[in-house]
């Protein structure tokens, strides 16, 4: 089948792509490639690669910068079901921004045609597309670059003003949150809070840069392997990471300056999904945070326990998303009861 769309023409520079420099029509497969290969992970050697975000634009504090942070302008999408967008979420919460960013959530379920909307009646704690009427999440790329030929992910931080997305990198995002919308924000205790203080920022990145590619990437690499070698060369890795972070948690209450940071937040919702999801969707079985990561298992109840984090954990789009989106692994769509650890259990100092 074939329909007729405005292509548009990238600048030949890489940043930001999404800014056509003319308009041109042709005629497109309604399958493009990111439509064809969405639930295809791996690549054919059976390694997992994750794709590079492509907007990257960021919103600035700064009242005359082209995105600049003003209530009630921009707007993110999320799944309850993704470690990425739960970063986004979280910090959100903690610093107050629910009051001044709204919020959309996708269906836990992701099949052929990508993260899908759905009423809160239809899926509880599903929160419908008000901003753009979208009825899946590719409808809001295509409506910020319709030559958009990437993966359709969340999140999405979107502008109601140009009508179009800032960014899609979780990472960035969180930063964005972190310092940019200050000025907006009330309460004192939430201006304050600062997740990525200067004189941290080399430890945090330093230690983001192995978490990401060994735990928060490396439960996906070891998920989704289609060899034995690309399994095996991520999963053991992934649990010598675990053990040096429980070896820095035995005598550190957070992860880098005695105080809470991203990478805190970054790790944690990773974490979260680790007995329930990861241990056995995910075959990262060597160990578990319950049973062999006291230390770890204190600092993700020490989190989960600071007001307002609790409400970013909706374990039904957690085990249904993955249980049952990822049908090439768990065929059958049967989820397993358990939820993990009990966060919410007093903390023991080990
Ligand atoms: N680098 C991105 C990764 C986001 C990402 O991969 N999100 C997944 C959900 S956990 C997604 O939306 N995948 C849909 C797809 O790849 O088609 C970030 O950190 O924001």
């Amino acid at each position: 089948m074939f329909l007729y769309r405005f292509r548009l023409k990238p600048l030949p520079l890489p940043l930001p792509f999404h800014k056509p420099l003319f308009v041109q029509i042709t005629k497109m497969s309604t399958t493009s490639t990111a439509q064809a290969n969405i639930r295809q992970w791996a690549s054919k050697d059976g390694e997992f690669r994750r794709q590079v975000s492509s907007f990257r634009d960021s919103v600035s504090r700064d009242p005359n910068a082209q995105f600049a942070a003003e209530p009630n302008r921009y707007h993110l999408y999320i799944s309850w079901a993704c470690p990425w967008a739960h970063r986004t979420a979280i910090v959100r919460q903690l610093k107050g921004l629910d009051k001044i960013i709204g919020l959309s959530v996708v269906d836990f379920l992701m099949l052929d045609k990508g993260w899908k909307f759905s009423t809160s009646e239809e899926t509880p704690g599903a929160i419908p597309d008000t901003v753009n009427n979208a009825q899946y999440i590719r409808e809001v790329y295509f409506k910020a670059n319709p030559n958009y030929d990437a993966r359709f992910t969340v999140p999405v931080l979107w502008d109601k003003k140009l009508n179009t997305i800032v960014n899609n990198e979780s990472s960035e995002i969180i930063r964005m949150f972190n310092e940019e919308f200050n000025d907006l924000i009330d309460n004192e205790e939430q201006k304050k809070l600062n997740y990525y203080p200067e004189n941290l920022r080399g430890e945090i990145d330093e230690i983001n840069e192995w978490i990401y590619d060994t735990v928060n990437n490396g439960v996906y690499k070891s998920g989704f392997a289609t060899t034995q070698a690309a399994y095996e060369r991520n999963v053991y890795p992934l649990f010598e990471s675990l053990d040096r972070i429980e070896k820095i948690l035995s005598t550190n209450e957070w992860l880098v300056g005695g105080v809470l940071t991203e990478a805190d937040i970054r790790l944690w919702t990773t974490i979260v999904r680790f007995d329930p999801v990861y241990v056995g969707h995910f075959k990262c079985n060597l160990k578990t945070i319950e049973k062999d990561y006291p230390n770890i298992l204190r600092w993700a109840r020490q989190l989960y326990q600071i007001p307002g984090a609790a409400s970013t954990v909706h374990m039904d789009h957690i085990k249904g998303h993955y249980y049952r989106s990822h049908t090439q692994i768990n065929p059958t769509g049967v989820v397993p009861v358990s939820n993990g650890p009990d966060l919410s259990k007093p903390i023991i100092k080990s």
